[in-house]
Order: structure tokens, then C-alpha cells, then sequence
């Protein structure tokens, strides 16, 4: 028998036996599974009969009420049980599809024994003997052996230090359907046939994991345990995201008694990205991290009361206005407000509001004053200017509360108050009852129990009334931010005297102008939003700072300005901090005074910091890669490496005008569709041509091929065509990506260069440019 068909027929013995060990966990978990079940429904049906009876008072109700805790109790526990069976189970019958994709056999330093095979997946397997290790966890320190080394001397660290030894096999795997499909053996790091075999595949609307062919580069960032703060630049492409989430599903892993998947925040681009990533690690196993974009951040806590700007209108608009002496001069203020410059400005800023100039607003009710500003201010610097800013707060608040309470028992006999007690009804009699009762009342003196009912009635009615008061108390509503950031810029001493230099920034009144226009209409510019919400949150102490997360992700950083980079910093104080980023793909006006990665790489000491390079291009074929390192400037493109994996030569297309464009467009959505491809991306610059765009191409093709257009505030990425603005596009990718006019007109400043790259790296397979009038320079051979 010739050696290959030797080795398939011992691995598909092997595997059967993996399976069968597999078949009767998964067995054993579906009986629980359906026994927890039967108990679920049992003591369900028990516990909502027992709930039909009356319980206007849970005290004398007794036995019956005890059992009722009990079965609630029960019923909790076996729903638990019931979950981690079928949790289990899904495990299981994830494993059973795929059980492993690769084995090593390893002999260690000293030892005279043969090799040991050692498998590896995505979940592990040990035998009934709880110590035979038939499958190892990906994360397992061994298998790292696999992604960092070629046959010949290896070695991996473990908790207790390095091992070292002679790794003597490599076997890549295919196990579909429990069924052994391919077997490879390997003389390189990941062999290059599998990851040409997976790159070749066809895309899907949602991110995959890359387990089976980590790169070693990529394996470095996932492992690293040692750095606060990782920082990755990494080529269109190159795994950063990816990278990412595998990192993610590898510190729960290591961590798992310590770190649960709520302490981690994932920072993503857009709604969109969001949900295109959102499978990887339930298909690995684990929880998904909490993940936010940056306006979900800004408008929970600035958009109920104010309308805030976001980033893709702040970049529609700014390229409205281009070219204009108004254009110019927002830009700037994008570009200053976003700037680590500004950020020490606000910080000096703080600093002098803990001596004066913090803006309070009035408690009022019905037009009185309760408590006037002035009175506040009094409170804080003087009475309490002896205090910590936070201390003093804490008092201010107190006291508040005491004036409020104070103003009720005033108000007591006014006849608002015996008029809103009147409207009391049943219920609040009720429970006024019940009070007094609980309090001795209604026993002997039932006369001035009466009395006493009524008056907690009126005192009811006036807290309820001012009820709103309290909550402005408790929620730091007699702070006045958008006041205290307005004076900034209301006076130039004032602004000059924070700033770090002494000076004012180029464009400053036409900044201070601005700021006041539009925060007295209650709208805010984007630029603004951040710096807002950073002395908002710093005059309340920080009250929501996120204390509990552990690791904070960000990906697409070079779209962070270096002022959100740092306010992140203060708001997950504990957090170590992976980012991630391409400063090829910069495209945002706010970022640009970081020059890439400025705002980042300082946020740690330098000895806690680890900076990692990712360069070959892994999603687009080499022609596609070729052609987009054209766009870029020779000294920006000259780090990028192409993977070996050949196609179609991309498409550049000379339209006479727009509706020879939409017809040629149109017609090779049609071809691609045919030719198999799932998922094509027209992407045009802007929402209002990508608008257009779409409508032109439904017109042309038959009612039934699916072309969505995807918006700011879509959620999902459909399958089939998706018409798309450019700065959407950003993180995911597509089999096909048609440029919809690449002419000088749209991409023609040296502004447009990285959005235009960012664009043509979403291919995976073909990319196919359209223009009308002249080809964009940075197109041009
Ligand atoms: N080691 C790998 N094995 C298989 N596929 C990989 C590997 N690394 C990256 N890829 C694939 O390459 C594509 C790009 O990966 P990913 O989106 O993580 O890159 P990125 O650096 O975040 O890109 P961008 O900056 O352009 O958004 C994905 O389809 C991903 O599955």
C-alpha cells in the first residue's frame, strides 16, 4: 500500500475513534438536556399555579409562600443546568463537524520516548480517564508549536517556564461533517496550501475565524500577555481584526477563572462592522466581548438632550464645503479639537475649575428658584472649598437633597399640594396605609392616625412632584458642561491661559464663533462631542468609568483622533489596550493631526508598550494588491507584501458619462452574480452617490437580484449587492468590489488618496473601476 494511502487510512481510523468518543458525550448531554427539559416544564406549570392565587401580602400567605420560593428556586437551578447542557451539547455537535485541523508530533529536550502526536482544534477533548488528551485547545501553550514553527528544533513557553524539543511532523487537516476530507503534511510555519484553499473561498456577509491557518506574526499579537498597551499597524488585509477576535477568544481561554467576556470592549467603525463580526466567537466557543462604536458612546450619554453630529456627516459635510473659506476653517477646527493640544487645554482647564468657574444650573419648580446657581456656587467653592473636587461634590449633592426636602415641608399647606393629593388614588392610599400601620398606627388613636395618613399623602404628592428634581440631583444635572465648555471659548485670556503654550491655535475665533452658535441651539458639531463629553464626565468624577473592563479593543484606530484616544485612556482606567489600525487608511480629517498612530503609541510607558507590524495583504488576490499599493505613496506602499494568490487583473473603465457608467456597472453585477460571487460591493464616495448609485443599477437589472443600499444606520450586511458610501466600507469585504467613478472630480485631492485605497483593499477576487471624465491621478500608471 503506497505510504500516502497508509497514512489516510490511519488518520480516518483515528478520527472515527474521536467521533465515537464524541457520539457518546453528546449522547449523554442530550439526555440531561431533555430530562432538565421535562423538569423545566414540570415545575414551571407547579409554580405558575401556585402563583394564581392572591398574594396582596406575601407575609400571610406562610407555607404556601415558602414553597413558592422554593420552586422558584428550583427552577432557576434547573434552568442553569439546563443551559449548561445545551451548552454543552452545541459544543459537542460543533466539535463532532470539525474536530481538529491539524497534529504535531513533538519530542521534548531529554526525553527518549517517540513522538507524541499531538491533535489540535477549536475546543479540546480529554478522554474518560480524565488525562488522555485525544484533541488540545488552540490556545493550549503546545499548540503554539504549530503556528510558530517549522519542522526541525522548536520550542513553546508555558506557565512554568520554556520547552524545548524536536518537532518531527506537521499534518494540516480537513474534517467536515465528521468526515476526513483533506490531509497535508508540511514543511512551513501554516502551509500554504490550506491558506491559499481558504483565501480562495468564496466571502460571506459575516467575518470567519482563522484558527486553522494563524499566521506567526498574527500568533505573536494574539499571545501577547505581557504589554498595557499592544499597538498593530497592519497593512489592508493583513489580519488586524482578525488578529483581534482571536486574541479576544484567546485571553478568555487563559483567563477563564478570572476574566468573563463582559470585561472586554471591542471599539468597532460602524453599525455595519459590528454586525459582520459578530460570529467569530460564538463559532469558537465563547461569549461575544461587548462591542460599541464610538457614537453609540457619545450619543447615550450626550444624545437625549442635545443633537449631536456624527463622523460621517461631520466628513459629508466637510467635503460639501470643500475648497470654501468655510470649509477650510472647520477643517482646521476638526483637526484642532481632535489634537492632543487641545486635550491638555481642557485638562488645564479642569484643573482651574476646581477654584472657580465651574457653570451650575438652577433647581426650579413652576417657574420659582429653589436653589439659584449662585447659591450652588457658593456651596462648592466656598462652603466646601476645603474638599476634594469629588468630596465636594458628594456634599453638594447631599445638601441638595437636604434643600429639597426642606422646600417640601414648606410647601406643605400651599394648595397645589392639597389639590395634587386629592388625585391620589387607590393604590398610594394603600400604601399610605400600610406605612402608618407598619409605624403602630391605627390602634388606639385613630383620630391622629388620620391625620397622620394625610399628611403623608400631601408629602407624597410633593415629591412626586418634584420628583423630576431628584433625579437631575442624582443624575449631576445641576452641572451645566455645555455651559462650562461655552465659557472656553468665550473668553481668549481665559483659553490662552490653558493652553499648554500659552497661545491661541490658528483659527481661533472663527472656533469660538462656532462653538457658540451652534451649542446655544443645542446642536453639536462633532468636533465638539468628545471634548464635551470628556469635561462632562470629569466634573462628575467619572461616574461611569468602566472599572470593571479589562481589555478594550479598538480597531480602525487611525480614524481616532489623538484627543478620543486619550479620553478613552481616562475612561477605561484599568483597561490594557489592544489597538489596531492602518495608517494607510486614514481617512477622517480628525485623525490626520496624529500623523497615524501618535495619539496611541503615547498612552503607556514605553516598556509597557509593544508596537507590531502586519504586512502581507492576505484579502485581495496579488494583481488587486499591486494595483492598490499604486494609489499609495511609493514610501507608504513599500511595506505591503501580497499573498501568492493569483486572479483576475482589476478593471479600469472609461465611461462617456453617468449612464454609460451605471450601464457598464450594471451589467458586470450581472456577470459576477452568475459567475458565483456572493457578495459585491458598488462603492461609491459619498451617501448621496451611493444614493444614486443604487437606484441607477436597480433600474437596469431584472426585479429580483438583490441590491440593497446600506446606510449609516444599517445593521447587517446583506447578501448579494451592496451599494455603499466609501467611509462605510471600512473593515469588510466583499468577493467583488466595483468602483463607482474613480474620477479626478470625486478622488482627486491628495485628501482622497487613502480613502480611494481603502475602497479598492475591500476585494477579495475582482475589482473593477469605473470613471467618467478623467481617471483619478492616483490611478493613473
Ligand atoms: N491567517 C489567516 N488565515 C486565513 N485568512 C486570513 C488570515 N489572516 C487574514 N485572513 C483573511 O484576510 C481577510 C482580511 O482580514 P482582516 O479583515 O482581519 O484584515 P484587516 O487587517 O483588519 O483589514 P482592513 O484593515 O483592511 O480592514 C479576511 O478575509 C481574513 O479572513
Amino acid at each position: 500500500m503506497p505510504e500516502e494511502q497508509a497514512v489516510r487510512e490511519e488518520e480516518t481510523k483515528r478520527l472515527a475513534e474521536v467521533i465515537g468518543l464524541i457520539d457518546r458525550r453528546l449522547l449523554k448531554e442530550l439526555s440531561v438536556l431533555s430530562e432538565r427539559r421535562g423538569d423545566v416544564v414540570g415545575i414551571r406549570q407547579e409554580f405558575w399555579d401556585d402563583l394564581s392565587i392572591n398574594f396582596s401580602d406575601a407575609t400571610e400567605l406562610g407555607e404556601t409562600w415558602s414553597s413558592i420560593v422554593q420552586q422558584a428556586e428550583l427552577l432557576v437551578e434547573r434552568e442553569r443546568s439546563h443551559k449548561v447542557a445545551s451548552e454543552a451539547a452545541e459544543r459537542l455537535a460543533r466539535q463532532r463537524d470539525n474536530a481538529y485541523f491539524a497534529r504535531i508530533d513533538f519530542v521534548e529536550e531529554g526525553s527518549d520516548g517517540p513522538a507524541a502526536p499531538i491533535y489540535i482544534g477549536r475546543g479540546s477533548l480529554v478522554g474518560e480517564d480524565g488525562e488522555t488528551f485525544y484533541i488540545y485547545d488552540w490556545r493550549a501553550p503546545v499548540s503554539s508549536l504549530f503556528y510558530d514553527h517549522e519542522p526541525g528544533a522548536a520550542a513553546y513557553d508555558t506557565p512554568g517556564g520554556e520547552i524545548r524539543g524536536e518537532l518531527s511532523l506537521k499534518r494540516q487537516f480537513v474534517i467536515r461533517g465528521g468526515k476526513l476530507k483533506h490531509l497535508f503534511d508540511t514543511d512551513e510555519t501554516i502551509g500554504d496550501d490550506i491558506l491559499q484553499a481558504v483565501l480562495s473561498e468564496k466571502s460571506d456577509t459575516a467575518m470567519k475565524s482563522i484558527v486553522a491557518t494563524i499566521q506567526k506574526e498574527q500568533n505573536r499579537i494574539i499571545r501577547d500577555e505581557r504589554h498595557k498597551l499592544i499597538v498593530v499597524q497592519g497593512a489592508a488585509g493583513s489580519g488586524k481584526t482578525s488578529a483581534a477576535l482571536q486574541r479576544i477568544a484567546y485571553l478568555l481561554y487563559r483567563f477563564r477563572d478570572s476574566l468573563t467576556s463582559d470585561q472586554i470592549v471591542l471599539f468597532s467603525p460602524n453599525p455595519v462592522f459590528k454586525g459582520y463580526i459578530s460570529r467569530v466567537l460564538p463559532d469558537l466557543g465563547e461569549a461575544n466581548m461587548r462591542q460599541m462604536t464610538f457614537r453609540e458612546l457619545i450619543e447615550a450619554r450626550l444624545g437625549r438632550r442635545f443633537e449631536v453630529e456624527d463622523l460621517f456627516t461631520q466628513t459629508e459635510a466637510l467635503a460639501a464645503a470643500e475648497r470654501t473659506p468655510e470649509g477650510e476653517a472647520r477643517e482646521k477646527a476638526v483637526r484642532y479639537k481632535g489634537s492632543e493640544h487641545f486635550f491638555e487645554t481642557v485638562e488645564r482647564y479642569l484643573k482651574r475649575l476646581g477654584q472657580a468657574g465651574v457653570r451650575f444650573r438652577p433647581l426650579r419648580f413652576r417657574g420659582d428658584t429653589i436653589v439659584s446657581a449662585d447659591e450652588m456656587a457658593e456651596r462648592f467653592y466656598v462652603a466646601f472649598g476645603q474638599e476634594g473636587f469629588g468630596d465636594r461634590l458628594a456634599k453638594l449633592r447631599r445638601w441638595l437633597n437636604e434643600r429639597l426636602t426642606g422646600w417640601v415641608d414648606q410647601q406643605m399647606a400651599e394648595p397645589w399640594v392639597e389639590e395634587a393629593a386629592e388625585l391620589a388614588d387607590d393604590e398610594e392610599i394603600q400604601r399610605a396605609y400600610v406605612q402608618v400601620r407598619r409605624e403602630g398606627g391605627f390602634h388606639d388613636e385613630a383620630f391622629n392616625d388620620e391625620d397622620k395618613m394625610t399628611d403623608l399623602l400631601l408629602r407624597r404628592a410633593a415629591e412626586r412632584a418634584i420628583e423630576p428634581l431628584r433625579r437631575a440631583v442624582k443624575g449631576f444635572r445641576f452641572l451645566d458642561p455645555v455651559g462650562t465648555y461655552r465659557q472656553l471659548f468665550a473668553s481668549r485670556t481665559l483659553f490662552a491661559e490653558c493652553a499648554p503654550d500659552g497661545r491661541l491655535p490658528d483659527g481661533w475665533e472663527w472656533m469660538a464663533q462656532r462653538a457658540e452658535e451652534t451649542l446655544a441651539r443645542k446642536s453639536i458639531d462633532h468636533e465638539d462631542a468628545t471634548p464635551l463629553l470628556y469635561l462632562m464626565e470629569a466634573l462628575e468624577g467619572f461616574r461611569k468609568v468602566e472599572g470593571e473592563v479589562r481589555h478594550l479593543f479598538v480597531d480602525e484606530a487611525q480614524d481616532y483622533s489623538p484627543f478620543q484616544a486619550a479620553f478613552l485612556r481616562r475612561r477605561f482606567p484599568r483597561a490594557r489596550m489592544t489597538v489596531l489600525g492602518d495608517f494607510n487608511q486614514a481617512i477622517y480629517v480628525q485623525a490626520e493631526e496624529s500623523g497615524g498612530f501618535g495619539g496611541w503609541t503615547r498612552l503607556a510607558a514605553p516598556e509597557d508598550t509593544s508596537v507590531w507590524r502586519l504586512s502581507t495583504s492576505y484579502r485581495s488576490t496579488k494583481p488587486i494588491v499591486e494595483l492598490s499599493k499604486r494609489i499609495l505613496r511609493p514610501e507608504d506602499a513599500a511595506g505591503i507584501v501580497p499573498f501568492h494568490r493569483e486572479g483576475e487583473a482589476p478593471q479600469i473603465a472609461s465611461c462617456r458619462d453617468g449612464a454609460d457608467l451605471a450601464d457598464r456597472a450594471a451589467r458586470d453585477v450581472a456577470e459576477l452574480l452568475a459567475a458565483g460571487h456572493a457578495t459585491i460591493g458598488v462603492i461609491a464616495k459619498t451617501a448621496h452617490e451611493s444614493g444614486n448609485a443604487c437606484a441607477l443599477i436597480k433600474e437596469r437589472l431584472a426585479d429580483d437580484v438583490p441590491v440593497t443600499l446600506v446606510t449609516g444606520g444599517s445593521a447587517k450586511l446583506p447578501k448579494g449587492v451592496s451599494v455603499l458610501p466609501s467611509y462605510l466600507s471600512k473593515g469588510i469585504e466583499f468577493d467583488a468590489v466595483l468602483v463607482w467613478d474613480a474620477s479626478e472630480e470625486r478622488y482627486g485631492r491628495e485628501t482622497h488618496r487613502k480613502l480611494l485605497y481603502t475602497v479598492c483593499t475591500r476585494a477579495l477576487h475582482v475589482l473593477r473601476i469605473y470613471y467618467t471624465g478623467q481617471l483619478s491621478p492616483f490611478l493613473r500608471a
